[in-house]
């Protein structure tokens, strides 16, 4: 544990002055202790070579003592935001900013480090008082989650913005923005406003990803899933080769096909759209996708209807808890699910979106695979219902191959599938990063009643983003990071 150099905390800097900051915080920065606090927010230094600051000891110390009690750590500061989590059910977020190679990237997976490890420590609190914690959250939780998460025991959310300081702040973009027409002032401010969002929404792609962090593995929902795997039994297994090409599959457990002429909320601009390249990233020659495309009108020329259908009965704001199970149960199966967005505004103007909605469920196919390998081989699909899989192709007959692995195989290959949590970080090049992320992004982090993190939803924003996201949040605990 470190000898106290300079001041922990540059609140208690005896003559508070710029340069008595940033030669306290350079002191500390040359004994390789990277980080200092100002109250409760942290000053990051990219050290540039690996510390030994981020090992499973530290998580446990951090995890097991107040935020003032130890060195400054970004441990300390997750370590109250998931305190205030667990004690308040209230949830918290953590705001990660600053400029490109700055560590922002590897500040957020020592984060998720924290989270994942903190549970390993034996627990202080009771089940009774953590169930009844889950209890009042559902209700002062985000829509959003309270309908996503209707059927699981959560206990709060903790959002993790990585906040990019990009071409906003230019003097390039400053000159543009001067220069830019000017109409009537409240013309102008609505019209600003209305581009901002456009390009937000533009620029916006979610991913939901599941994953299995916990240590304890619940038996909920496993007849659901059971039955909504005997009802399918056809689905894409999504292979990887490039994540950003990859197919989006349709999940059609719960959806049956729409009589021609059938009327749909989905606009055909919007069906044309998704179908016009990689449902992944939107890139019209994605080789992968057309091959998919003649794959799925060869099967019905309703099938892109079905996949519609079948995004917005997961979004129906009449969708039960039965129905949420069936999409999770099918999702359960590691089909990519390509949905649209759960807002009603995001459904006014879906048609513009780039991205999509993905949800890859590690925790349900772990809890199904072990099912599964004991259960018969699935029936043939009904003769009505449009399957993607019943094409015989050979892509359709790989992946029925692929349906009678091992359990065990499965799931490595789901956790192969994580790799969007990975590929979310970055691959982009900038002047100071080789690996830099493309867009803003803002992960939410669902924690369950027993304090385990159960999945992550991110979210990418193009700069403007964070206009956007600013507005919504309440409880911010930054951490400035310098490069
Ligand atoms: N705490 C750290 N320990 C060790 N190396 C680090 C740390 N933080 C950053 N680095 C190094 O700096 C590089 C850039 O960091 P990172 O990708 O996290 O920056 P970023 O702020 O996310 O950048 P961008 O905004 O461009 O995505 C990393 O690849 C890593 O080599």
């Amino acid at each position: 544990m470190e000898q106290e150099i300079g001041t922990w905390d540059s609140v208690l800097l005896e003559n508070l002055s710029e340069d008595n900051f940033i030669n306290n915080i350079h002191q500390r920065y040359k004994r390789d202790h990277i980080y200092t606090y100002i109250g409760t927010s942290v000053v990051a230094l990219n050290p540039y070579h690996h510390i030994s600051e981020h090992s499973l000891d530290n998580v446990r110390n951090y995890g097991d003592k107040g935020i003032f009690q130890l060195p400054p750590h970004i441990y300390g500061l997750t370590n109250l935001a998931y305190q205030s989590l667990k004690d308040h059910s209230e949830d918290q977020c953590v705001l990660l900013t600053g400029e490109s190679g700055a560590g922002k990237t590897e500040t957020f997976k020592m984060i998720v480090n924290f989270l994942t490890h903190i549970q390993d420590r034996p627990l202080c609190h009771t089940p009774n008082v953590l169930r009844k914690q889950s209890s009042t959250s559902s209700a002062s939780g985000m829509a959003v989650h309270a309908h996503r998460r209707a059927s699981s025991s959560c206990s709060g959310t903790a959002n993790f913005i990585i906040c990019k300081n990009r071409a906003e702040n230019t003097p390039a973009a400053a000159m543009a923005r001067r220069q830019s027409p000017s109409p009537g002032p409240s013309q102008r401010s609505r019209t600003r406003d209305e581009s901002i969002e456009r390009q937000s929404r533009r620029n916006m792609r979610e991913k939901i990803v599941d994953f299995d962090f916990s240590h304890h593995k619940s038996s909920e929902n496993i007849s659901t899933l059971i039955e909504a795997h005997a009802a399918s039994s056809h689905h894409l297994h999504p292979t990887k080769s490039c994540f950003k090409h990859q197919q989006t599959q349709a999940c059609t457990a719960t959806a049956t096909p729409p009589q021609k002429g059938a009327t749909s909320n989905t606009s055909p601009k919007y069906a044309m759209l998704s179908y016009g390249g990689c449902r992944q990233c939107g890139h019209s020659k994605c080789i992968r996708a057309q091959s998919l495309e003649k794959e799925e009108c060869g099967a019905g020329t309703e099938s892109p209807m079905l996949l519609l259908r079948g995004s917005n009965s997961r979004l129906s704001s009449t969708t039960t808890a039965h129905q949420s199970n069936l999409n999770r149960g099918s999702c359960s199966n590691l089909v990519r699910q390509h949905s649209t967005e759960s807002q009603p505004e995001r459904d006014r103007d879906r048609h513009s979106l780039m991205g999509s909605t993905q949800r890859i469920s590690l925790y349900d196919a772990h809890k199904l695979s072990k099912v599964l390998g004991e259960l018969p081989p699935p029936p043939p699909p009904h003769p009505s219902s449009v399957s993607v899989s019943v094409s015989p192709t050979p892509s359709a007959s790989s992946s029925l191959h692929r349906r009678h692995k091992s359990p065990t195989q499965r799931l490595r290959e789901c956790v192969t599938c994580a790799d969007v949590f990975l590929e979310a970080m970055g691959n982009a090049c900038t002047l100071k990063n080789n690996n830099s992320s493309r867009y803003g992004k803002l992960f939410d982090i669902e924690i369950d009643f027993r304090g385990d993190p159960m999945g992550v939803h991110i979210t990418h924003y193009s700069h403007y983003g964070h206009h956007h996201w600013r507005a919504k949040l309440s409880h911010i605990l930054p951490i400035t990071i310098g490069g």
